[in-house]
């Protein structure tokens, strides 16, 4: 395929754990082209994002720190089809990036976890208004999307489910991302779960984790050697009843990822959730 039908891709985070997994996938993906990697690390400023990757070839593709304009310059070449971001940075930048990202007519997909309700809001209102597609997916794997559905499934016959969320230690936002939207997802069910059968007392604050939507707790655990895993327990008189994922490698996410970066363009708003465009 020529460079004019392929899909323009920038990395954003792309020195990071998500970032290189990233670039490999769109790297080797035949109707996408690396155009830009963008990290804010000083120590990779400059450096090959494919080297940097695991790559045995370079991608004469640098590692910058510019955004606005890496932006501008996809924006720019109008001859190819609208470029699309991928974000996996952190949960204090991506709300900017998404903005500014938007504000140059460059599609997001967002991984990254952490935005608040406010800021959700804010990012549709603003993609609605620049027509333009916003991807935001808390997960990028199968296996979680069929966890929830197997969860909203069982959430019809048990009042009582508690969410356990564990992962690595290098985690900057609690609960994970996917808990959160998990936890939405039984939430709409209509239903407060967990119906009180004793007055209890936290001895220690947090001992009972947090308390989220329509009386469903969610417990983080941080750890090294774990990467990314999921509970969801659910329980009744005289049964338990547990779904769980297991991430073991990262590139569990990329086939959601490579779907995402194709589907963007067919969208004219901000949807949020893998589950919506499989
Ligand atoms: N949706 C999904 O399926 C998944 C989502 N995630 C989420 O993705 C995000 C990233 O995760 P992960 O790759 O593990 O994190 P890492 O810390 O490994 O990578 C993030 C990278 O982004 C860089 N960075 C930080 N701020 C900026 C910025 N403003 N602009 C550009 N680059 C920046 C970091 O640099 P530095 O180290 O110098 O700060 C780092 O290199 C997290 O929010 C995580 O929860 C993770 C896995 C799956
Ligand atoms: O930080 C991670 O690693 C992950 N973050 C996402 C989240 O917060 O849900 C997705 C996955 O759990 C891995």
């Amino acid at each position: 395929m020529t460079n004019q039908s392929t899909i323009p891709v920038i990395v954003n985070g792309a020195a990071g754990k998500m970032g290189r997994e990233v670039i490999k996938a769109v790297a080797q993906a035949p109707d996408m082209t690396l155009m830009g990697a963008l990290d804010t690390s000083p120590e990779h400023q400059g450096k090959d994002a494919g080297e940097l990757a695991g790559l045995s070839e370079p991608l004469e593709v640098p590692i910058t720190n510019q955004l606005e304009p890496m932006l501008g310059y996809v924006a720019g070449e109008r001859q190819l089809q609208p470029g699309v971001m991928v974000d996996f940075t952190h949960p204090d930048a991506v709300y900017d990036n998404v903005r500014s990202a938007i504000a140059y007519g460059i599609r997001p997909v967002v991984g990254t976890t952490g935005l608040s309700p406010e800021q959700l809001k804010n990012l549709a209102d603003f993609a609605e208004k620049a027509s333009t597609g916003c991807l935001i997916i808390p997960n990028f794997s199968i296996g979680m999307v069929l966890l929830q559905q197997a969860a909203v499934t069982a959430s019809q016959y048990f009042d009582h489910v508690e969410i356990i969320e564990l992962h690595h230690n290098q985690k900057a936002d609690a609960p994970s991302g996917t808990a959160i939207q998990t936890a939405q997802l039984l939430a709409e069910m209509g239903k407060t779960f967990n119906p009180p059968q004793v007055t209890e007392t936290e001895k220690i604050p947090g001992a009972r984790g947090s308390l989220v939507d329509e009386g469903i707790r969610i417990h983080s655990v941080r750890l090294p050697g774990l990467i990314a895993h999921q509970e969801v327990i659910f329980g009744a008189a005289g049964q338990i009843y547990t779904l769980r994922h297991d991430t073991s490698d990262r590139s569990c996410y990329m086939p959601g990822v490579l779907l995402a970066i194709r589907k963007i363009n067919q969208l004219k708003s901000l949807v949020y959730g893998l589950e919506k465009i499989l």
